[in-house]
C-alpha cells in the first residue's frame, strides 16, 4: 500500500515566483514578442473584457483621452511659449496647459482603477479555476504535477499574470498610441529632425529587441528554478515529522538553502541583462537630443523652424523617451506574465479525471446499468496494471462476492493498493476487465461509482475541519448529531469526541488532533454512515490496540453483513474472520479461498501467516 505522503523532492520542475519590482505604471509593446506570445496576450484580453462590455469601454475611452492629452501637451506649450514671445494674454493657453495635464493624469488614473478591478476578478477567476482543476485532476496528474507547483499557481504565478493585465491590455496601447502620436506630430513639426530622432532611436531599439529574447530565456530558467525550490520546500513541511526525528533540519535546509542560492545567481543574471535596457533608451535618447539641437538650431538660423516649434520638437523628444523607458522596464514583467500564462495553460490542459476516461470510451457505446442483484460486488478478468511503465498488476484475476468479508493479503509491494485504486477509478488497467457492482468500470460515471463505495485510505486521512465535516464529507444531505454520534459510538469514538473542546465541531489537524487509531476509527465512521454497497478498507498494520482492534472487527463484521468488504489486511485476526482470502504476489493473484483452505494448500499463504507478515498481535 502506498503512502500519501510524498518524500522531499530534488529537481522537479515548476515555477514559483514572487512579485517583482517591475510593474511599470506604463509600458510600450513587448520588442521582439512571437506569434504565441501575441495570441497568449489576446487571450488574456478575451478573458478580461468577457460579459463586461460597458467597463472595457469606459477604460479604452479613458485611456484615448489620456493618451490625447498627453500628445496636446507639448503642443500647448509650445502655443503658450509663442504667445508669450509676442506679448498676448497667456490666460486660455495656460488654462489649456494645466487641463490637459491634469486631465491626462485623471483619466490615465481612472482607466488603471477600472482596469485594476477588471484585472483582480480576472486573478479571481483563474484561481477558482486552478483550484477546482487541480481537484478534479486524474490523482497520477496531480503527483507528477506536485503539490508546490499547483499551489505556486495560485500565488506567484497568479500575481505574475497580473503583471499581464496591468501592462499588456491599456498601458502598452497607451504607450504605442503616445509613441506613434508623438512620432507624427514630430513629423508634421519638421520631418528633417524627426529622421535624425529615429535613426538615432533604431540602434537602440534593435539592442533592446536582442535584449528582450536574452531575459525571456532567462525568465524560463529562474521560473524553473523556484519552482524546485517551492517543490522541494513543500515536500520538505510535509515530510517534517521524520526531519525533526531524524535531525535532519540542518541537512534539508542546507539543500534548500543551496536550490535558493541557485535562484539568487539565475536571477542576478536576469538583472543584469534587465538592468542594460534603460540605459540603451537614455543612449538614444541623448544622441538623438544632441542631434536634434545642432541640428534644429541650424534650421532655426536658416529660417526653416520657428522657435516655438523648436521647443514643441524638443519637449515631445523628451516625451517620446519616457514610454520607451517604462516599455523597457515593464517588458521583464510582461515577459514573466507570459511565462506565468503559460503555466496556467499547461495546467488547464491536463484533462480531468472525467475527461479522461470519457477519451477512452468507443464512441457510439451503450453503457449498461449497474445490477442491484449483481454476483459479484468486484471482478477483475485478466487485469494488467503499470505505473509508468513499471508493471503492478499481472493478468490478475479475482473476484469479490456481493456481500461478507473478502481479504487481499500479500507481501509488501505486491500491489494491494493499486488494486483498490483501480476499483474506485482512480487508474484505468492497461488491459483486462473490471466489474463493479456487475457493470464494467468503463461505464460507470465516476461519481456514481464512487457514491456506490466508502473507501478507507491506508493513512486514514482525514481533512482540516471538523469532526462533523470529515464525517459527512461528500454528502449533500445532513444526518443528524444524533446520527453521527450513533456511527462514532459504532467505532467505539463517541466518548473521545464528546470530551473534545467543541466535540463534533472541533477543528482537526489544528490545535486538537487525533491519534492514529483514532483517526482510523473516523474513517470507519464515515463508511458506516456512507451505507456504501462496496467497503474498500485499506487497514494499516499497526495503529489499533487490541481493544479498538475488535471493537473495529465487529463494526467490519456487522457491515459485511448485508454488503462487500474488501480489506487489504495485515492481521491475522482480520484474515480469519474474512469468508474470502486473496492472495497476491508481486501482482499477481497466486490463490483465492478461506483461511484454513488456503493454509493447507497455497504455500505462498503458509510463509505470509509463518513469517508473520500477517501480524498476530491482538489475536
Ligand atoms: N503512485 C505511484 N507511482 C508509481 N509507482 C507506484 C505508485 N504507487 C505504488 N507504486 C508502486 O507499485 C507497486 C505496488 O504498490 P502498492 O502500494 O499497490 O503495494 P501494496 O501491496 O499495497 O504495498 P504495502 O503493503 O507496502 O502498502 C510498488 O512497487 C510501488 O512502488
Amino acid at each position: 500500500m502506498q503512502h500519501t505522503e510524498r518524500p522531499v523532492q530534488e529537481g522537479e520542475s515548476g515555477t514559483m515566483k514572487a512579485t517583482t519590482s517591475t510593474d511599470a505604471a506604463t509600458a510600450a509593446p513587448a520588442a521582439g514578442g512571437t506569434g504565441a506570445e501575441e495570441s497568449q496576450q489576446l487571450r488574456v484580453l478575451r478573458e478580461l473584457t468577457r460579459g463586461r462590455a460597458a467597463q472595457t469601454c469606459a477604460v479604452a475611452l479613458l485611456a484615448l483621452v489620456s493618451a490625447a492629452a498627453t500628445l496636446a501637451l507639448p503642443m500647448v506649450v509650445g502655443r503658450l511659449l509663442a504667445v508669450i514671445q509676442r506679448g498676448d494674454s497667456p490666460t486660455w493657453w495656460v488654462v489649456a496647459m494645466v487641463g490637459a495635464g491634469l486631465g491626462s493624469a485623471a483619466a490615465g488614473a481612472l482607466a488603471a482603477y477600472l482596469l485594476g478591478l477588471m484585472g483582480r476578478e480576472l486573478i479571481r477567476g483563474l484561481r477558482v479555476r486552478t483550484m477546482r482543476h487541480s481537484l478534479e485532476l486524474r490523482l497520477q496528474d496531480s503527483r507528477t504535477e506536485g503539490s508546490g507547483n499547483l499551489v505556486a499557481r495560485l500565488t506567484a504565478d497568479a500575481a505574475m499574470v497580473k503583471n499581464l493585465v496591468d501592462i499588456g491590455p491599456i498601458q502598452l496601447p497607451m504607450a504605442g498610441i503616445t509613441v506613434l502620436g508623438t512620432l507624427v506630430i514630430m513629423g508634421l513639426l519638421d520631418w528633417v529632425l524627426l529622421s535624425i530622432t529615429v535613426l538615432a532611436f533604431v540602434v537602440a531599439v534593435g539592442l533592446i529587441a536582442l535584449v528582450v529574447r536574452g531575459l525571456r530565456r532567462r525568465y524560463t530558467a529562474v521560473q524553473g528554478e523556484i519552482g524546485a525550490l517551492a517543490q522541494q520546500f513543500v515536500a520538505a513541511l510535509d515530510s517534517l515529522t521524520i526531519i525533526k526525528a531524524c535531525r535532519a533540519e540542518r541537512i534539508v535546509g542546507d539543500r534548500l538553502a543551496a536550490r535558493a542560492g541557485e535562484v539568487a545567481r539565475l536571477e542576478t543574471g536576469a538583472a543584469r541583462m534587465e538592468s542594460l535596457m534603460v540605459p540603451i533608451i537614455n543612449l538614444g535618447q541623448q544622441i538623438a537630443l544632441v542631434s536634434v539641437v545642432i541640428g534644429g538650431g541650424s534650421r532655426m538660423l536658416d529660417g526653416h523652424l520657428p522657435l516655438a516649434d523648436f521647443i514643441s520638437f524638443l519637449l515631445y523628444l523628451l516625451q517620446l523617451t519616457a514610454p520607451l523607458i517604462m516599455a523597457a522596464s515593464g517588458v521583464s514583467g510582461l515577459q514573466m506574465g507570459l511565462v506565468a500564462r503559460k503555466r496556467f495553460e499547461a495546467l488547464f490542459a491536463l484533462p480531468t479525471e472525467t475527461a479522461a476516461r470519457a477519451a477512452t470510451v468507443p464512441p457510439g457505446r451503450v453503457p449498461t446499468s449497474p445490477e442491484d442483484d449483481a454476483p459479484t460486488a468486484v471482478r477483475f478478468e485478466d487485469v494488467v496494471f503499470a505505473y509508468d511503465g513499471h508493471p503492478v498488476l499481472r493478468n490478475v484475476d479475482l473476484t469479490v462476492p456481493p456481500h461478507g468479508l473478502t481479504a487481499l493479503v500479500g507481501l509488501s509491494g505486491s500491489g494491494k493498493t493499486t488494486a483498490l485504486g483501480l476499483v474506485e477509478g482512480f487508474m484505468e488497467p492497461d488491459s483486462g476487465r473490471i466489474e463493479v457492482l456487475g457493470r464494467p468500470l468503463a461505464d460507470w460515471p465516476l461519481d456514481e461509482l464512487r457514491s456506490r463505495i466508502a473507501y478507507v485510505d491506508q493513512s486514514s486521512t482525514l481533512l482540516q475541519d471538523t469532526v462533523r465535516e470529515n464525517l459527512l464529507l461528500g454528502r449533500t444531505d445532513e444526518p443528524s448529531d444524533a446520527d453521527l454520534m450513533a456511527a462514532l459510538d459504532r467505532v467505539g469514538l463517541a466518548e473521545e469526541i464528546r470530551r473534545l473542546p467543541q466535540g463534533l465541531d472541533t477543528v482537526l489537524g489544528g490545535a486538537a488532533d487525533l491519534s492514529g487509531g483514532q483517526r482510523q476509527r473516523l474513517a470507519l465512521a464515515r463508511a458506516v454512515l456512507a451505507d456504501a454497497r462496496l467497503v474498500l478498507l485499506d487497514e494499516p498494520s499497526s495503529h489499533l490496540d487490541s481493544v479498538n482492534e475488535r471493537k473495529l472487527r465487529d463494526v467490519v463484521d456487522e457491515l459485511a453483513v448485508d454488503r462487500a468488504v474488501l480489506v487489504v489486511a495485515h492481521r491475522i485476526s482480520t484474515v480469519q474472520h474474512a469468508d474470502r482470502v486473496i492472495v497476491l504476489d508481486a501482482g499477481r493473484v497466486v490463490d483465492q479461498g478461506t483461511h484454513m483452505n488456503l493454509l493447507d494448500r497455497c504455500p505462498d499463504y503458509a510463509d505470509l501467516v509463518s513469517g508473520q507478515v500477517l501480524s498476530t498481535v491482538s489475536r
